[in-house]
C-alpha cells in the first residue's frame, strides 16, 4: 500500500498506550474482550502491549496474540535487543505479528532523555529495525518526538529504517505539539524526500495535548500518512490519543473532502467505546464527538422542530451508523410544542389543541425546576390534567412553614366552584397542616385512609407522586397527585379525593358542598 492508495490502516494502541493513561490498567482477560471487539469492528492492526514492560504486559500480548485471526498484533519494543526478543516471544503465537521498535530523534529526547549522540541513534534505527526483521517480517519503525525532529536528521532516520527492513513509519507527535498544517507539510516532507519512501506506509500517531490529535491525523492523512494510530473513546497518555471513532467518522462522513476508506464497521463504535470506558472506569464526558451521551441527543425546540421534519437538519450522521439505536429528544426547558406534541402522541395520548396547550405549559413550567424531564413525568402531568379538568375543587397556591422548631403551618388557597378561599392551619407536620387547611376550607371531615409517596422518576428533583385514600359513610376514593414539591403534590392528591368525593354525594345528595 502506498501514499497513493485511498485506504487508511486503522491501528489501535488502546491496549498500549491508552493503558498508559494513570488509572486505566486492565487485566488480561479485559484486553482479550478488547482485542476481540477490535477485531470484530474491522481494526487491522492491535497493539496489544509492551511486553518487556512487565510480566502481565508479556501474557497479554502473548494471550491477544493466540486468539487474533485477521487482526496483525503489534507489540512495541525499545531500540535495544531484550526489548525486541521479548517481544518476538509474546508475539510468536499470531497469525499475524508485527514488531513495533521506537526510539527518540529529536534533539531535546536525544540529548537529555536519552544521552546519545544523534550518530548513535542512527546506528540504533539500523540495528533494531534489522534485528526486529530478524524475528519477523512485518516491522514498525516509529520516531518518538518526531514532530520536534530537525528535518535532515529525521530523513536519514526514515531513509535507514526503510533500508533495514521497516515496512512502516511512523512520526509521532508525542507531546501533542504539532498544528495541523505543519504536521502535514512534515508527512509530505519526508513523502518527498526520502528516496525509498515508495517501500514503506507512512504513520501518524497523534497526542491531544492541544485537542488537536484528531485535526492532525487527518491533515497527514491528507499529506500521503496511510496509517492512523488512535485509540477507543481517544483513551492515552495524559490529554490522550486519536480517538478511533472520530477519525473513522471523519473520514466516513467526509468523502468529499478526504476521499479515503478504513476497514471498520462502525456500527461497532457505540459498544467498543461502553466497553472501554466500562473496564478502564473512565466516563465519556456527555458533550465527547461521537460516543457522548449528548452526541445524537437534542432538547432545544428548534433544533427539535427540525429533528422531527428532516433528521439531517440537525446531525450529519445517522446514529444507526455508529451503533445507536435513534437519536433521542429531551424535552427540557428548551423544548418547544413540535418535539412535545410528538412525545405526548408516542405515549399513546390523543389531545386536543387546547389540552395540549395546556400540557405544554405546564410542562415548561415543570422543565423550569427540573434538569431534564422524563416520560413517567409527562405520563403523570397529563394524567394529573386529565383527572383535574372538572374539578370543583382546585389547588391554587399553597406556601408550608416546617422544620425542627413548629409549629408547622400551612397557608393555603383554593378555588371551590370559580371562588377564591385561602386559610392558614398548623398541624402535626407539614402534611398534616396542609390536610387540615383544605378541610377548613372545604368543610369536609373524611378519614385518612392512605397517604403515599414515591418518586416518578430519580434525583432530588424528581417529581413525587402521592395517592391519599379518603372514607366517608362508607364510599372510600383514591386520588392522585404530582409535583417536584411533595407538599403541593399532596394537596393535590387530597384534592382530587375530596372532587371524586363530591361527584359520589352529588348522586345521591345533589348541590351539597360540605359535609
Ligand atoms: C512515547 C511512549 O509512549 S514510549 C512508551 C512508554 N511506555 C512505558 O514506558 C510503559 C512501560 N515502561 C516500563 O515498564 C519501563 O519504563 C521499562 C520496563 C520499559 C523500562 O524500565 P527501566 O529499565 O527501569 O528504565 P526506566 O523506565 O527508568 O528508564 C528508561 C530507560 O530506557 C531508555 N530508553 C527510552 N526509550 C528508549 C528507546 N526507544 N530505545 C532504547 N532505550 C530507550 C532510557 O534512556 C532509560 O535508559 P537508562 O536506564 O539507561 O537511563
Ligand atoms: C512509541 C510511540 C509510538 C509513542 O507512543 C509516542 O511517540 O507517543
Amino acid at each position: 500500500m502506498s501514499s497513493q492508495s485511498n485506504r487508511v490502516v486503522i491501528f489501535d494502541t488502546t491496549l498500549r498506550d491508552g493503558e498508559q493513561s494513570p488509572g486505566a490498567s486492565m487485566n488480561l482477560e479485559e484486553k482479550c474482550r478488547i482485542a476481540a471487539l477490535l477485531e470484530e469492528m474491522g481494526v487491522d492492526v492491535i497493539e496489544a502491549g509492551f511486553p518487556i514492560a512487565s510480566n502481565g504486559d508479556f501474557e497479554a500480548v502473548n494471550a491477544v496474540a493466540k486468539q487474533s485471526r485477521e487482526a496483525i498484533v503489534a507489540g512495541l519494543a525499545r531500540a535495544t535487543k531484550a526489548d525486541i526478543d521479548r517481544a518476538a516471544e509474546a508475539l510468536a503465537p499470531a497469525a499475524r505479528k508485527r514488531i513495533h521498535t521506537f526510539i527518540s530523534t529529536s534533539p531535546l529526547h536525544m540529548k537529555y532523555k536519552l544521552q546519545m549522540e544523534p550518530e548513535a541513534v542512527l546506528q540504533a534505527v539500523k540495528d533494531s529495525v534489522a534485528y526486529a526483521r530478524s524475528k519477523v517480517d512485518d516491522v514498525e519503525w516509529s520516531a518518538e518526538d518526531g514532530s520536534r525532529t530537525e528535518h535532515d536528521f529525521l530523513c536519514r532516520c526514515v531513509e535507514a529504517a526503510i533500508a533495514a527492513g521497516a515496512t512502516t513509519i511512523n512520526i509521532p507527535d508525542t507531546v501533542g505539539y504539532a498544528v495541523p498544517d505543519e504536521y502535514a507539510a512534515l508527512i509530505a516532507m519526508l513523502i518527498e524526500r526520502v528516496p525509498n519512501a515508495d517501500k514503506a506506509i507512512f504513520s501518524v500517531h497523534c497526542h491531544n495535548d492541544l485537542g488537536l490529535a484528531v485535526a492532525n491525523s487527518l491533515a497527514a492523512v491528507n499529506a500521503g500518512a496511510r496509517q492512523v494510530e488512535c485509540t477507543i473513546n481517544g483513551l492515552g497518555e495524559r490529554a490522550g490519543n486519536a480517538a478511533m471513532e472520530e477519525i473513522v467518522m471523519a473520514l466516513r462522513t467526509r468523502p468529499d473532502r478526504m476521499p479515503y476508506e478504513t476497514g471498520i464497521d462502525t456500527t461497532y463504535i457505540t459498544r467498543a467505546s461502553k466497553l472501554v470506558s466500562t473496564v478502564t472506569g473512565f466516563v465519556v464526558q456527555p458533550n465527547k464527538a461521537i460516543v457522548g451521551k449528548n452526541a445524537f441527543a437534542h432538547e432545544s425546540g428548534i433544533h427539535q422542530d427540525g429533528m422531527l421534519k428532516n433528521a439531517q437538519t440537525y446531525e450529519i450522521m445517522t446514529p444507526e451508523s455508529v451503533g445507536l439505536n435513534k437519536s433521542t429528544l429531551v424535552l427540557g426547558k428548551h423544548s418547544g410544542r413540535h418535539a412535545f406534541r410528538d412525545k405526548v402522541k408516542a405515549l399513546g395520548y390523543d389531545l386536543g389543541d387546547n389540552r395540549l396547550n395546556d400540557a405544554f405549559k405546564r410542562f415548561k413550567d415543570l422543565a423550569d425546576v427540573k434538569k431534564e424531564v422524563f416520560d413517567e413525568d409527562i405520563v403523570a402531568l397529563i394524567d394529573d390534567q386529565l383527572i383535574r379538568a372538572r374539578d370543583r375543587i382546585k389547588v391554587v397556591d399553597l406556601a408550608v412553614v416546617c422544620g425542627t422548631k413548629g409549629p408547622q403551618t400551612a397557608t393555603l388557597t383554593l378555588e371551590i366552584d370559580g371562588d377564591s378561599k385561602t386559610t392558614t392551619a398548623e398541624g402535626d407536620g407539614p402534611v398534616d397542616a396542609t390536610f387540615k387547611a383544605i378541610k377548613q376550607l372545604c368543610g369536609a371531615t373524611p378519614r385518612l385512609q392512605l397517604y403515599q409517596v414515591h418518586a416518578v422518576t430519580q434525583g432530588t428533583d424528581a417529581q413525587a407522586e402521592v395517592t391519599v385514600r379518603l372514607e366517608e359513610n362508607g364510599k372510600t376514593v383514591n386520588g392522585q397527585g404530582a409535583d417536584t414539591d411533595t407538599l403541593v403534590a399532596s394537596a393535590k392528591a387530597y384534592v382530587t379525593a375530596l372532587n371524586k368525593l363530591l361527584v359520589k354525594r352529588e348522586k345521591t345528595a345533589p348541590g351539597d358542598m360540605g359535609a
